[in-house]
């Protein structure tokens, strides 16, 4: 089963989420307005860990963090002591495969000192090649050998450029193929809509991280999330994955 991820940008958004509680699985804090990944205020990932259903995992993005590895495993401390149980952390600033290792083993630590039971996902960027960080395949192996849970990818620049825009079906399957293959979750975001559900289903992706796509308009700044469009993206993920299961291909 394909979890989906959904990303309010602050209280109340993170309410209506939790008046579509039963379509989503985990309550993802960030700050839109500070990045990708932009990391929200301890308060707010403490009030939202109270304001959706305890069986909610709730996650956390520290930002789209720069190769600073003392600042970021301070940070992602305090995500974890705030009631945040996926650590999301945006590789934005580092350049190589080396440099991601070093700030997520750092995370690991911080976060899995306090809570051994939290999972540590390491991000990297569609996009790379527009912000000149890590490459997206490289990911997976940061994730691996840091010790981290998941890894994941996300576009940084939100101007309209969607996952596949910048990383092909094939080459998202080969990401999903290599965190797979150490043991780790893979999950994929990015402008992600309803119509790319049957390709990320085929992929095998765990995880599948919106925001966008359920904004009233598909405005993820302008618009604000709606219960009904989760209820809607859900269903059609429901759908994917059924016709998934019995291999015939749905019609989009
Ligand atoms: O983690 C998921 C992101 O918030 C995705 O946002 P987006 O669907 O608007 O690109």
């Amino acid at each position: 089963m394909v979890l989906l991820l959904i990303s309010p940008d602050g209280v109340e958004e993170a309410l209506d989420c939790a008046k579509a509680a039963e379509h989503l699985d985990i309550v993802d804090v960030k700050k839109p307005d500070e990045g990708s990944l932009g990391a929200n205020f301890p308060w707010v990932i403490r009030e939202i860990r109270d304001a959706v259903p305890a069986d909610k995992p709730v996650s956390a993005t520290v930002g789209d963090v720069p190769y600073k590895p003392g600042t970021v495993a301070q940070a992602a401390l305090g995500a974890v002591v705030s009631g945040a149980t996926y650590i999301k952390v945006g590789l934005y600033g580092c350049t190589t495969p080396e440099q991601g290792i070093e700030v997520m083993r750092a995370v690991v630590r911080a976060v899995k000192d306090h809570r051994p039971d939290a999972l540590v996902v390491a991000s990297g960027y569609a996009d790379a090649h527009r912000i000149g960080c890590v490459n997206p395949l490289a990911v997976p192996d940061i994730a691996a050998r840091s010790g981290a849970d998941a890894a994941m990818l996300d576009t940084a620049i939100k101007d309209g450029t969607r996952l596949f825009d910048h990383v092909p079906p094939d080459v998202c399957a080969e990401f999903v193929r290599l965190a797979h293959e150490s043991g780790r979750l893979a999950a994929l975001a990015g402008s992600v809509k309803q119509a790319d559900l049957g390709s990320l289903t085929r992929i095998g992706t765990d995880i599948v991280g919106v925001r966008g796509a359920v904004c009233e308009g598909g405005d993820r700044n302008a618009g604000r999330i709606q219960p009904h469009l989760v209820a809607a993206f859900r269903a059609e993920m429901d759908r994917q994955a059924q016709e998934h299961a019995v291999g015939v291909p749905a019609v989009n």
